[in-house]
């Protein structure tokens, strides 16, 4: 990427996209385009094109969709399988149609099946059937993948996918019932410490493995990847390392400073038993992560206490 190429960045505001703009910014490149989704609302595919038209990015980073925990995937199954498909669609076909340089997707470990062998490996995509609460999002998400490789195969185009593990960090959903493991965390622990309580309650039985990557740490290996990897096989980005829910509960109970005890609800689902990501490819390129995640927490809870904005 040149420092003077014109770059989009689809949903600047989240997690993911705003780490990428901190990251762009960090190394040079200051001709960024950016839309909120009131300004552009990327499921209105004739918008979409009359921006692209108009605009003509050099590089599209694709991090706008509809993203949530597992509650949020299970609940609006029919939100998240439609506003990804049409997000993407519209997305990456004006980025064929205007000649965009490269772009990137960002898919989810989500894709891999349900109960497949153990560290995922880019390979075993479709191998089996995948895990109930998020198969919508999922199918989504496989669905960009398989646009990015039908559109380097049919038109030539340097589209690149790549599929990151859990993440958290600044400028993350806090929301209860809508966010991921780790939001929810630092949220119900800390208002139990303020509150006094002398429990806080975790969903599902604490026994998931999930693996976790700082978004900072995520958008580093993006602009890593945009500019070393131009290959039609998406690359999985996570850290090689997971740890049960009840641990991450453990070490963020410490972070916190939370001196009470935890129950599980196992009305709520526990969703995938694992989902450890091999980035053996990721490594193998020459790029590792350099948050771990004890720092990492620590990061994202001070941001949610020191930020007004921090999305509760
Ligand atoms: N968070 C995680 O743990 C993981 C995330 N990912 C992927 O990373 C990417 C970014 O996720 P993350 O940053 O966490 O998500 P966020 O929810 O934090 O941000 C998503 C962004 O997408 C934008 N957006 C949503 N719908 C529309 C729309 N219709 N039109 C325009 N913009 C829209 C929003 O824009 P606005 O703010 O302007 O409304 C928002 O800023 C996604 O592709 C996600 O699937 C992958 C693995 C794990
Ligand atoms: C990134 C990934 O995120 C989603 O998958 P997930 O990893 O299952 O999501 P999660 O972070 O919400 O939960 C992880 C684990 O944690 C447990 N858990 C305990 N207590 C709380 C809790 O309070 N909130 C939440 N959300 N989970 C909790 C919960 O029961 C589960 O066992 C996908 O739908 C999809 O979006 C996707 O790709």
């Amino acid at each position: 990427m040149e420092k003077e190429a014109k770059i989009y960045v689809a949903g600047h505001r989240g997690m993911v996209g705003s780490s990428l703009v901190r990251e762009l910014k960090l190394q040079g490149f200051n001709n960024l385009v950016l839309r909120t989704s009131s300004e552009l609302d990327l499921r209105n595919q004739a918008a979409v094109h009359a921006f692209f038209e108009q605009e003509k990015p050099d590089y599209v980073f694709l991090a706008a969709a509809k993203v949530g925990g597992i509650v949020a995937n299970n609940t609006y199954r029919a939100d998240f399988l439609y506003e990804n498909l049409a997000i993407q669609n519209h997305v990456i076909h004006a980025s064929y149609l205007q000649n965009v340089k490269k772009l990137m997707f960002l898919g989810s470990s989500c894709i891999y099946p349900k109960l497949a062998p153990q560290p995922l490996k880019e390979s075993y995509l479709l191998s089996g059937y995948l895990e109930p609460t998020n198969e919508p999002y999922a199918i989504a998400k496989i669905a960009g993948i398989k646009m990015c490789e039908a559109y380097r195969a049919q038109y030539g185009c340097q589209f690149i996918s790549v599929m990151p593990t859990n993440l958290y960090g600044i400028n993350d959903n806090y929301d209860l019932e809508n966010s991921h493991v780790l939001p929810a965390m630092i949220r119900k622990f800390h208002e139990a410490k303020l509150r006094g309580d002398e429990s806080i309650t975790l969903w599902g039985t604490g026994s998931p493995k999930r693996e976790f990557l700082y978004a900072d740490d995520l958008a580093k290996a993006c602009l890593f990847l945009m500019q070393n990897y131009d290959q039609s096989e998406f690359i999985n980005i996570g850290t090689g390392e997971d740890v049960t829910i009840l641990e991450l509960a453990e070490i963020v109970k410490k972070v916190i400073g939370f001196n009470g005890s935890i129950n599980w609800d196992t009305s709520r689902p526990d969703g995938t038993p694992r989902k450890l990501m091999d980035v053996s490819k990721l490594h193998g390129l020459g790029w590792k992560h350099q948050v771990n995640l004890e720092e990492g927490i620590q990061l994202a809870y001070q941001d949610f206490l020191q930020n007004p904005n921090s999305r509760k």
